[in-house]
């Protein structure tokens, strides 16, 4: 589902992305995983075309970002690390905007708003303002505005952060539950270790590069590590490269 391949990213002389490759099967939940400054963030740049790519390819669907962005796009829904929910809006008038920008007719954009809704069990709040919404809701809502156009792949950069712990667990089964009833594609991005599951497929970045990847279990007992936390620690520990040397 999704390709990443030789993906390098500069901001100046800082190197935040250096020869980065990795892939998705189709299906289910990924975790991309990494400390502060890992490069996550500007891997999901890259991937929604905030960021114009310097070197490597991205493929979603079998799709070259580079040769055919729109298509690319129109398969990826993105939640992203900063809230960009408009608060003096309704529920259902954020969505219909968005849908907007997405090109939806009006009627499929209503019912898409309605079915979207419901989903996330936020039918009987379309009329409020998003101010009055808990974090949980507004995250919601994004997932929602996210799922308007119907994308193969739904990535979330952090969309925990900032929400208490019984949140931000609600958050991620809701998620899972997503992966499961609909057969989605999603890529999480934490640094939230109990966030993942000893089954999942995680790739772990650290310093801009990938230092591991597999079921989050294996990587445990690869490195004969207790805990996940333990593996994580031990593999982003080896990787302080200063930004300029990384390249
Ligand atoms: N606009 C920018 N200008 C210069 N350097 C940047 C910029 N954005 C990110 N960086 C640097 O690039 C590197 C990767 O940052 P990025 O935000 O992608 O990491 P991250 O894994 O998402 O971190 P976090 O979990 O803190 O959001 C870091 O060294 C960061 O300081």
């Amino acid at each position: 589902m999704l390709e990443i391949d030789e993906v390098e990213h500069r901001y100046g002389a800082r190197c935040a992305l250096a020869g980065v490759s990795f892939a998705l099967a189709r299906g289910g939940f990924h975790a991309l995983l990494g400390p502060n400054g890992a490069g996550k963030s500007t891997l999901i740049g890259l991937m929604t075309g905030l960021l114009r790519g310097q070197a490597g390819e991205i493929r979603i669907d079998g799709h070259s970002l580079n040769r055919d962005p729109r298509r690319v796009r129109r398969q990826l829904g993105v939640v992203f690390q900063q809230p960009t929910l408009d608060l003096d809006l309704s529920v259902r008038q954020n969505l219909l905007y968005h849908a907007s920008l997405h090109g939806l007719g009006r009627r499929l954009a209503r019912q898409r708003c309605d079915r979207e809704l419901a989903r996330q069990g936020l039918e009987a709040r379309a009329g409020e303002r998003v101010r009055q919404l808990n974090g949980g809701h507004r995250r919601r809502l994004e997932i929602a505005r996210a799922l308007l156009h119907e994308p193969a792949l739904l990535v979330l950069d952090e969309a925990s952060v900032g929400l208490d712990a019984a949140s931000r667990q609600a958050l991620n089964e809701h998620v899972r539950a997503l992966c499961r009833e609909r057969g989605m594609t999603v890529l999480w991005t934490t640094h939230l270790l109990d966030e993942i599951a000893p089954d999942d497929n995680v790739v772990m970045l650290c310093a801009g590069s990938v230092v591991a990847s597999g079921r989050a279990d294996a990587l445990c007992r690869r490195t004969e590590s207790r805990t996940l936390q333990d593996a994580f620690r031990r593999l982003t520990t080896l990787q302080d490269i200063p930004a300029e040397e990384r390249c």
